[in-house]
């Protein structure tokens, strides 16, 4: 296949992010602090600063019963069912499509007091990874967001902070199959969710209110995409 100009930096991106993904929490190094847990959904962060500001590292855990990873990953990927779950989008437009599986976002996102409006450009990768851990288990699948250069929307030139993200979402699908030989249904079947991101805010933003925005907004933004996932699909045929 013919590769695209991004090609080498989304495939080293992709197989870094989904070994940290996949890594436990423990594994993950030290510092990582739960500071949000409800039902199924774990979510830690480390409290980092580069250059004084606020860079937490967020890994957020999730099982979801009724749907499959690659349906979380589609939703998550597909740019036309973005404004229904992203509660913080203010603007989104598709930039470059450079493959099926890849494209280039600008997103602004509302404005969060005090703090100055934020925008982001980045590419947004979607794959089906190889189960190796367990072969007849069914694929892997993930989506991959990192910030990338726009020529035409220049960092920090109109009144947004550019924002500066590198993000992975990893879905890994469980069967549970009925005993009588029944066909999978959505009750068979749920998926375990790794969402990891770290964020660095671009201009200064209070570390207080950075840590704040963090703490609502994650679990909220978690909660409210897997609600919408799941309400979806749930009269639609299953999509391994
Ligand atoms: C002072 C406020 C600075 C932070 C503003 C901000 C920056 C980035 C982002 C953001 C979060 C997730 C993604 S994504 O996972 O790629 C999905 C596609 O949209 C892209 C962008 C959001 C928000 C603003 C709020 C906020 C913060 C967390 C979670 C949710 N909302």
């Amino acid at each position: 296949a013919i590769q695209h100009r991004l090609w080498p930096e989304v495939d080293r991106l992709v197989k870094q992010q989904v070994a940290m993904a996949r890594m436990g929490i423990g594994e993950c190094g030290t510092g990582w602090q739960l500071f949000a847990e409800d039902g199924e959904m774990k979510m830690y962060r480390r409290e980092e600063e580069v250059d004084g500001m606020v860079v937490d590292p967020l890994k957020a855990v999730h099982v979801v019963k009724g749907i499959t990873g690659h349906e979380v990953c589609d939703y998550f990927f597909n740019p036309k069912y973005r404004y229904d779950w992203e509660t913080t989008l203010e603007h989104m437009t598709v930039l470059e499509t450079i493959s099926d599986d890849t494209l280039v976002f600008l997103q602004t996102h509302k404005r969060i007091w005090p703090a100055s409006q934020r925008d982001v450009v980045f590419w947004s990768h979607m794959r089906k990874l190889p189960n190796d851990q367990d072969r007849d288990g069914p694929d892997i699948w993930t989506v991959v967001n990192n910030s990338t250069e726009s020529p035409e929307h220049p960092a920090n030139v109109g009144k947004c902070v550019r924002i500066y993200l590198t993000v992975c979402l990893l879905c890994q699908t469980r069967v549970h199959p009925p005993k009588d030989g029944a066909p999978i249904t959505r009750n068979n079947v749920s998926c375990k969710i790794t969402y990891c991101s770290v964020v660095n805010p671009g201009g200064w933003a209070p570390a207080s209110v950075l840590r704040a925005v963090y703490k609502r907004e994650y679990p909220k933004f978690l909660k409210r995409f897997t609600s919408y996932v799941i309400n979806q699909t749930k009269n639609k045929p299953l999509m391994f």
